[in-house]
């Protein structure tokens, strides 16, 4: 969370785009890319893109233990899931492999703290009543950390950066569709310099 302060959430359709997005990425300056569950490419995606010298690639959208079990055999670096139930959190702790579960609510934070974590993602940032509602949870809860993701612009994100218990966001705006390579090596080297 701290290696750079944008996470890209990335919905990979063909996994033959998968490596040299990863490098246009990498050489825009943000190196920590979560690859969502979200097509039938996305394994194989997270399998071309740790080719990539300096990505770290994880799963996204991780939603059951078969899921994980899945992402784990492609080697995925860190998980994101939306949100955090018993069985999956349990699975993945278990594990030891970096876990970034999505919470929104008082009562999920806590659950995540009964499995020993500390990070989440909070999801859906904007919709669940945005930096004002992230930061009403942080108070009680100031141990932990956060990286919001969810309606993060390039426009929103110096506002939620600037909160302390916030190392990073997360957010689709730097591929978008249909972005050439160097558009995206663009928005992803604005993104990189963003919070510093
Ligand atoms: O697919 C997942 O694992 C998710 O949990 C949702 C994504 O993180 C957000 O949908 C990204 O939000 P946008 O930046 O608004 O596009």
């Amino acid at each position: 969370m701290r290696t750079s302060p944008v996470i890209p959430v990335l919905v990979i359709e063909d996994a033959a785009t998968a490596r040299p997005l990863a490098e246009a990425l990498v050489k825009g300056g943000l190196r920590v890319l979560e690859v969502t569950l979200r097509t039938p490419a996305a394994i194989e995606a997270i399998r071309e893109m740790k080719q990539v010298p300096g990505a770290i690639v994880g799963a996204g959208t991780v939603v059951s233990t078969d899921q994980f079990e899945l992402v784990m055999k492609a080697d995925a670096e860190f998980i994101v899931s939306p949100g955090l139930t018993d069985r999956l959190g349990s699975a993945i702790t278990g594990s030891g492999v970096p876990f970034l579960p999505g919470v929104a609510t008082a009562g999920d934070i806590m659950r995540g703290l009964d499995l020993g974590l500390e990070h989440f993602k909070f999801f859906p940032a904007e919709t669940s009543g945005g930096l004002k509602a992230l930061k009403a949870l942080a108070a009680p809860f100031y141990q932990c950390k956060f990286c919001p993701t969810g309606g993060i612009s390039a426009a929103t994100a110096p506002e939620w950066l600037a909160f302390d218990p916030i190392l990073c966001v997360g957010g689709s705006w730097v591929t978008p569709k249909g972005a050439s390579m160097a558009e995206v090596e663009t928005l992803a080297r604005e993104a990189s310099a963003l919070g510093r």
